[in-house]
């Protein structure tokens, strides 16, 4: 099926505003791997470093150019139940590599924040710089120039933007990315929200809602609801850097071990050594960043790859904007049903089809570019990913062509027949500025609000007028100075609990920000991401008590219901956000608040 007109003429208009910028990628990427073969380059101290702690096997390969090395950036740690897997991970990759042949080697860790542990305290403060953290590390373990292709391991909100960040800077490098999938089903994510919403009410006790939490997050493995870690998974798969069907295979299982495996030998073999050179700098381009979008769109994926996706577009030179990411909006329809947009987790998804449902859907509707490079190669193109894995006789992966229909049709729809026409995303304009708001898990009866705007200048401040009773009515809260420059624009998920009981009290309330939601926010329609952001001069800043503020996500505006000139006469307010620059390392980053780009550039430290 030949992708629709439509998406094609999008993907064009992607392609020609971002000619200057690709050219000249493409320009230094193609530099780079002309000083072919890597460790040529190197002077022989130079390679003596990087292999003197290696077995005397691997120096003997290393000290030629026709071995491959495989250099490992890992994001291992215990903090996130999703990482810690990967503890195991570089020697099973390293048996692996010895097997087809090559060898592979730890090029360095980068850092991994888990927004999880960190919601709604000072630490979140750093959640969206960590993601450029993460690219700037990756390019230290590769700056060794040691390597002829490289495995990215990571999985959560930022590491895996991060990562790709770092790898399309050595785009000139074959990248496989390699995750340790979602921990099994524990208790269902709409029962836990239930328990925090009674525990915003006074209603159970720390004993009740610590309980739930751990039911909930009990093991090894990703939160199993459809946040930006899971988008991660999904980007990742339908830009055809994972190997066919690994997403959503829980950590610990043969299965698992067997795709990571694969992953090691696959890398090898696309090596600039090879026949197969699969640079990632080429590999993704202006058609794989829309197979990306629409698979958001149509899995209902998390708010914050409104930025993530628009930071990684520019790594390989691409310029996406939330104008393109709305318009592919209106033509891709919502197909799965996953928490927050649905009750299931994904564990339900990947039963009921998985990502190799949602790719031959896609494909077969004409919303997906099929011809792209992918890491599993070969002529089929995004095509080859409409399968289901399986552990093969032998302990290799096995692939069968996906199942015709969905095993439950409660999770997971079909084109002809979406959840929603449209995709999970849409983009609001107004005199307010831009913003992004995820429509998907919000009932129709609340993509329209128009009330009086509360405005508050921290989240903390909400929770303590919800808490002494003052909020009981219809409104629109305004939390403002959350943006990149003022704050590192954190994540204010921990207001969903109290937004959601005054909604389901009946009041018709709403939340506009200059700062993020978290990819698990859902029911409370909330415009974030607000751009020009309230230290930036931006109307936000400028609204007071009191004014009417409406939100429309079917027609995608934000507006302030006063006077223009009233408003733009009106100075902004000087708050002090002195307490947002030390403490939890605060200190270590004014330098990101200063220079951070906005919102819809990607909020990126890099220009
Ligand atoms: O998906 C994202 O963007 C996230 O940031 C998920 C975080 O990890 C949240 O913190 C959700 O977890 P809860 O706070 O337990 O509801
Ligand atoms: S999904 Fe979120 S909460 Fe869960 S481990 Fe990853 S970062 Fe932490």
């Amino acid at each position: 099926m030949t992708v629709s007109q439509r998406v094609k003429s999008i993907t064009h208009r992607i392609c020609e505003q971002s000619k200057p910028t690709r050219d000249v990628y493409l320009d230094h990427l193609r530099e780079a791997a002309s000083r072919k073969p890597k460790r040529s380059a190197l002077a022989c101290a130079n390679l003596a470093h990087g292999f003197a702690a290696c077995s005397p096997s691997d120096k003997a390969a290393l000290a030629g150019d026709v071995i491959a090395n495989l250099g490992i950036i890992t994001s291992y740690n215990d903090m996130l139940s999703a990482h810690q897997p990967f503890e195991t991970y570089p020697q099973l990759i390293k048996a692996a590599a010895k097997e087809a042949g090559g060898v592979a080697q730890v090029a360095g860790g980068v850092p991994a924040m888990c927004d999880g542990v960190t919601q709604g305290q000072p630490g979140m403060e750093l959640s969206l710089f960590s993601r450029d953290v993460i690219a700037m590390a990756t390019a230290i373990g590769l700056s060794h120039d040691m390597f002829d292709a490289a495995v990215y391991l990571g999985v959560c909100d930022k590491i895996v933007p991060g990562l790709l960040i770092g790898a399309l800077t050595f785009g000139h490098l074959p990248a496989v990315f390699i995750p340790a999938g979602p921990m099994t089903t524990g208790l269902p994510n709409d029962e836990k929200a239930k328990t925090r919403q009674l525990y915003a009410e006074g209603k159970v006790g720390r004993e009740e809602l610590l309980e739930s939490e751990s039911k909930s997050y009990h093991g090894p493995g990703t939160c199993t609801f459809y946040g930006t870690a899971n988008s991660n998974q999904m980007l990742m798969e339908i830009m055809g850097l994972h190997m066919p069907g690994s997403s959503f295979i829980n950590p610990g299982t043969p299965l698992r071990e067997a795709l990571t495996r694969e992953a090691a030998k696959r890398a090898l073999a696309i090596t600039a050594l090879g026949n197969e050179y699969t640079p990632v700098g080429e590999m993704i381009d202006e058609r794989s960043i829309v197979n990306g979008v629409v698979g958001l769109h149509a899995t209902g994926g998390s708010t914050n790859h409104t930025m993530h996706l628009v930071a990684m577009a520019a790594a390989a030179g691409i310029k996406l904007t939330w104008q393109d990411i709305s318009d592919l909006s209106d033509v891709v329809p919502l197909l799965a049903r996953v928490y927050p947009n649905g009750l299931a987790d994904v564990n339900h998804f990947h039963a009921a089809g998985g990502m190799g449902y949602i790719i031959r859907e896609l494909l077969d509707g004409g919303l997906l570019h099929e011809d792209v490079k992918t890491v599993w190669g070969g002529a089929e193109g995004l095509r080859a990913y409409t399968i289901e894995p399986k552990l093969g006789e032998n302990g290799t992966v096995v692939r069968e062509p996906v199942a015709a229909e969905s095993a439950d049709k409660k999770v997971l729809s079909t084109c002809k027949q979406p959840f929603q026409v449209t995709g999970g995303l849409k983009m609001l304009k107004g005199n307010l500025g831009t913003a992004v708001i995820k429509t998907s898990a919000v009932k129709a009866d609340r993509h329209i609000i128009e009330a009086p705007a509360i405005v508050f200048d921290s989240q903390a401040a909400l929770q303590d007028a919800f808490k002494a009773g003052k909020l009981d009515r219809d409104f629109v809260a305004i939390v403002r100075f959350q943006g990149p420059r003022a704050n590192g624009m954190p994540e204010l998920h921990k207001l969903t609990p109290a937004l959601g009981v005054l909604q389901d009290r009946g009041h018709m309330v709403a939340l506009v920000t200059d700062g993020r939601m978290s990819g698990a926010s859902g029911k409370v329609p909330a415009a974030i991401h607000v751009t020009p952001e309230a230290l930036d001069g931006g109307i936000i800043g400028k609204i007071r008590d009191g004014d009417v503020v409406r939100l429309d996500a079917e027609i995608g505006t934000l507006d302030v219901l006063e006077d223009p000139d009233v408003l733009a006469g009106r100075p902004t307010p000087e708050v002090d956000i002195s307490h947002n620059s030390y403490g939890m390392g605060r200190e270590l980053f004014a330098a990101f608040r200063n220079v951070v780009g906005k919102a819809d550039n990607g909020a990126s430290v890099f220009g």
